[in-house]
């Protein structure tokens, strides 16, 4: 099939090589020039990992090419085309400043789409929008063509996306479920085609309603977040009673109405879909009169979750931390993945150098990142980034881990325990195990562990 991919981030530029990668003809797009002279010269702008190996064989097989902007785009893939082309928006919906989905650039897209098209179209709604988005799309796109006097037949439908940064290749290619949110037939027909190479059982192609798809994905995403504030609420009864957390989550986990997934208690959830879908989410229900209690609660809980690392440093090294090093494991807001979008680290170092701290921090992938999210603290000196995990403990008086990535569980905590001034480690993700860490002398905490 025909398609036109319009975003190259995360999921645009996943999406337009698994999708070339089935032997379809993908145009992905993009407005940033630089990203796509990246791509041009066959870099990845994000670290994700396998998209490079799936993004250069699409390329080199001539499945998949980039082009500077719809116009461009569109261009391209309709003179290939002979059947309705497909066209994905895939572009961002940050917060807004009331924290409701911020849709100018689907809607920008949409009004681009509407100017530029030749031939008919099926526009599909990815990236993550509120109920009655898929309508707004089509009423610009109609509105555009109105204004150009064109009549080309299109439709609008919605297609949420529901991968997972640093496994999104594997998300894409076995996915739990794909929905499809439609009301007309010959969208379905074309969507179901292109989708069925995806699936092993037919059963995880969902047909619904556009609304109801759109409602899907908040309900998803805000779901995983209550999860996730639940099971911290809980880790901190635990901290009180000394009850382990871990014990609790498996017995809770065991249940095959609840099940084991996405019960990890720790210092708070982060990147750029949890914290703006469930305040998008609250905004939905707010705007035709419902109360979101339950919703608030998830993201109040994990505002003060996200401090719980600075609170338990301070309750066992005092409030003011003039003149101690701490060292910080840890910067993407989970691993295998650069992002730093509403990571916990954020705000953790920040409250560290505000009490007086000096922070010495590591990351396998994030530190150019890192670099920009803390350019003052760097520039006034308040926060060093280094390129290996020991060379950040080094004299330490703490270490604080916040992400898990898979080299800190197998650091060689003797030498660890050298390194640190002190072999304190507060333990954000209950990565590390509390005994073996005891029986090396540390004094651990990690989230509700004993
Ligand atoms: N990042 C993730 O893991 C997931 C994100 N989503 C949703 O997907 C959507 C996209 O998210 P990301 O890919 O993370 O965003 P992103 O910010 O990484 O990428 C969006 C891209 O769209 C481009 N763009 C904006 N306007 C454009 C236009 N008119 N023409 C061409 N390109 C344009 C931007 O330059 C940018 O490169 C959001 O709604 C997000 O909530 C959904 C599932 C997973
Ligand atoms: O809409 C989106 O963008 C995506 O948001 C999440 O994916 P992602 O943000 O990439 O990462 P997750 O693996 O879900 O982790 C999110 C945060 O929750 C935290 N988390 C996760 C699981 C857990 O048990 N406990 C926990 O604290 C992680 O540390 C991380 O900070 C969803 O898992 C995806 O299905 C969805 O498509």
């Amino acid at each position: 099939m025909n398609i036109l991919v319009v975003g190259a981030g995360y999921v645009g530029l996943v999406t337009a090589a698994c999708l070339a990668n089935k032997t379809n003809r993908v145009v992905c797009v993009d407005t940033d020039p630089k990203k796509l002279a990246k791509l041009a010269s066959g870099q990845i702008p994000i670290y994700e990992p396998g998209l490079k190996e799936i993004v250069d064989a699409a390329v080199s097989n001539k499945y998949l090419t980039f082009e500077l902007g719809i116009k461009a785009g569109l261009t391209k893939v309709e003179s290939e085309s002979t059947e309705p082309t497909l066209v994905f928006i895939a572009v961002g919906t940050p917060q807004g400043e009331d924290g409701s989905a911020d849709l100018r650039y689907v809607l920008a897209a949409a009004r681009e789409i509407g100017q530029q098209l030749t031939q008919p179209a099926i526009v599909i709604n990815k990236s993550t929008v509120p109920v009655g988005t898929a309508e707004s799309v089509k009423g610009e796109v109609a509105w555009q063509l109105f204004q150009r006097k064109c009549f080309i037949e299109f439709d609008v439908a919605s297609n949420p996306e529901f991968l997972k940064e640093g496994a999104a290749i594997e998300d894409f290619f076995k996915p739990d479920r794909i929905v499809i949110g439609t009301d007309n037939e010959n969208t379905k027909a074309n969507m179901l085609k292109l989708y069925r190479p995806f699936v092993d059982d037919e059963k995880r192609l969902l047909t619904v309603g556009v609304k109801e798809a759109e409602l899907i994905k908040y309900a998803s995403n805000a779901m995983l977040a209550t999860r996730i504030s639940f099971m911290n609420e809980i880790a901190n009864i635990c901290d009180r009673y000394g009850i382990d957390v871990e014990d609790v989550r498996q017995g809770v986990g065991m249940d095959s109405r609840i099940g084991p997934a996405f019960l990890k208690a720790g210092c708070g959830y982060g990147g750029s879909c949890f914290p703006k879908d469930v305040q998008a989410l609250v905004r939905i229900a707010q705007s035709v009169g419902v109360e979101p209690l339950v919703l608030n609660g998830v993201e109040s809980r994990n505002k003060k979750q996200k401090q719980y690392l600075f609170e338990h440093i301070v309750a066992k090294m005092g409030k003011d931390l003039t003149g101690r090093k701490i060292a910080v494991w840890g910067l993407a807001f989970k691993p295998e993945t650069d992002d730093m979008r509403e990571a916990s680290s954020i705000d953790l170092i920040r409250a560290l150098c505000h009490a007086g701290a000096q922070v010495v921090a590591h990351d396998p992938v994030a530190k150019e990142v890192a670099e920009q999210v803390f350019a003052d603290l760097i520039r006034n000196g308040r926060l060093t980034l280094v390129d290996h995990a020991m060379a950040a403990t080094q004299d330490a008086d703490a270490l604080a881990l916040v992400t898990e990535w898979a080299e800190y569980k197998t650091a060689d905590l003797d030498a660890l325990k050298q390194s640190l001034k002190a072999a304190i480690v507060f333990d954000g993700r209950n990565h590390l195990n509390p005994v073996v860490m005891k029986q090396h002398g540390f004094h651990y905490a990690g989230v509700g562990r004993v």
